[in-house]
């Protein structure tokens, strides 16, 4: 296929995303699967197109005066990758599957139109409901931290420590560029242009465990935590094991780490995560049916995590559909499952021992304000200072959140993803 050609399919699947709201990736699998003829790299190249034409969608449509398909995917052009005028009429030939030619109006408003004057939560590229509450996150910093989240994401990768250090996974993965996180002392970061990430499951390093996908804020996370060797471990939401996995790295397969979630099938990725990544003290705790199977926990844990169900606002930049598809009664069901959460993570842990509080999400009321309704009931937050001294990074506590207890991390302040924690102890 012509790069235009790739044009035109990102525009008939913006198309089909807007007919049905579904997950973007379940429409570009259908979209491959009736177009045979599109080998790997075309899908890889329209599928780009798509993510970014998703990134920028207020923005690309505040350009052209228009929420169209073929409308925000010329916007986007402009908007996410860069292109003038010209250049992208050069694409619009109408011929061999190229986009029809630009009309008048088009070529002047992709010439002229600038984002002077709009909104922030079009200039930042979020949805018009949530203006408020990023207003009331980042004050007259929400355009700029919305447009970071509207930005391509890095792939970054956690070193298992279990496995070997940072420097001998750069050196085994030498190939592919990496560079050593800034902040995180366990991470590397590939940086990734316009094509594909690195085929991670081909890499020798990966498939014999040197390193996992996560990103840098979810390493930060799982640090903070500052899981001890010997201790006892509670993921209330472990999930795939994420940060299950980093916490046995930190606890050098000493100590128990209990790995729970209340979807059974969540779990099922952990089993072959644990045994790739050679960590041998996670004791996977399967829900079954209305049997409590986290009771004998209770009073008995060093550290219990929450890493909470919520929107993922901080992870847009990997899942820029998330953002178009959020509705204001999932922010809702959230906050519920959030308080529920924190009120039966309470239980497990024992006299003096740690509750985090971690989410994936900017919004001051799934993190501060959650944090805020909780502290009190035997529970104190520990300050940015005292968190991140205990975990042996003190120059994170520049990133203590301005809006109460807890950090916060985000792409336009540490170049992650955005990121919540919060660690809390209770009373002895
Ligand atoms: C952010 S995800 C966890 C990601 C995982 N910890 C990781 O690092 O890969 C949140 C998880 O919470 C789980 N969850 C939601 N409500 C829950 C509850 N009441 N008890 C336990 N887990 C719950 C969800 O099934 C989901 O897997």
């Amino acid at each position: 296929m012509i790069p235009a050609a790739h044009i035109s399919a990102a525009i008939e699947i913006l198309g089909a995303l807007a007919e049905r709201r579904r997950p973007v990736a379940d429409v570009l699998k259908d979209w491959g699967a009736a177009h045979r003829f599109a080998g790997s790299k075309d899908r890889a190249a329209i599928a780009s197109l798509v993510f970014d034409a998703l990134r920028k969608s207020a923005s690309a449509q505040w350009v052209m005066g228009a929420d169209t398909p073929r409308a925000t995917m010329l916007g986007a052009l402009r908007e996410a990758r860069g292109l003038d005028a010209a250049s992208i009429a050069a694409f619009c030939t109408g011929e061999r599957h190229a986009p029809p030619p630009l009309s008048d109006d088009e070529r002047t408003r992709l010439g002229t139109t600038t984002l002077d004057g709009a909104p922030d939560h079009v200039r930042g590229d979020y949805p018009e409901w949530l203006a408020d509450r990023f207003a009331a996150a980042f004050g007259d910093r929400a355009a700029a931290e919305g447009a970071a989240l509207a930005a391509r994401a890095p792939v970054d990768l956690r070193v298992n420590i279990l496995k070997g250090s940072r420097e001998q996974a750069l050196a085994k993965l030498a190939h592919l560029d990496p560079a050593p996180t800034p902040l995180s002392p366990i991470g590397l970061r590939i940086e990734v242009g316009q094509g594909r990430g690195p085929a991670l499951p081909a890499e020798t390093a990966y498939v014999k465990g040197f390193v996992e996908p996560q990103d840098e804020a979810s390493q930060l996370a799982s640090l903070l935590c500052a899981a001890a060797p010997g201790e006892q471990v509670l993921d209330l939401c472990a999930g795939g094991g994420g940060k299950a996995l980093a916490l046995a790295g930190q606890m050098h397969n000493r100590g128990q780490l209990y790995a729970y979630d209340a979807d059974g099938r969540r779990l099922m990725p952990i089993h072959e995560r644990l045994e790739r990544a050679g960590a041998r003290n996670i004791q996977v705790r399967q829900p079954r049916g209305k049997a409590d199977v986290l009771a004998d926990l209770e009073g008995r844990c060093d550290l219990v995590l929450i890493d909470a169900p919520c929107t993922g606002v901080g992870t847009w930049r990997r899942h820029p559909d998330a953002k178009w598809r959020l509705a204001p009664g999932a922010l809702e069901l959230r906050l519920k499952e959030q308080a529920a959460l924190l009120a039966q993570a309470a239980r497990y842990v024992k006299p003096g021992g740690r509750l985090a509080y971690v989410t994936c999400s900017l919004l001051r009321e799934e993190n501060e304000d959650q944090v805020a309704g909780f502290v009190g009931q035997g529970f104190e937050a520990l300050s940015a200072a005292e968190t991140t001294e205990a975990a042996g990074l003190p120059e994170l506590a520049r990133f203590a959140s301005p809006h109460g207890a807890g950090l916060r991390f985000s792409p336009a302040s540490s170049g992650t993803d955005g990121f919540y924690v919060c660690v809390m102890r209770r009373a002895k």
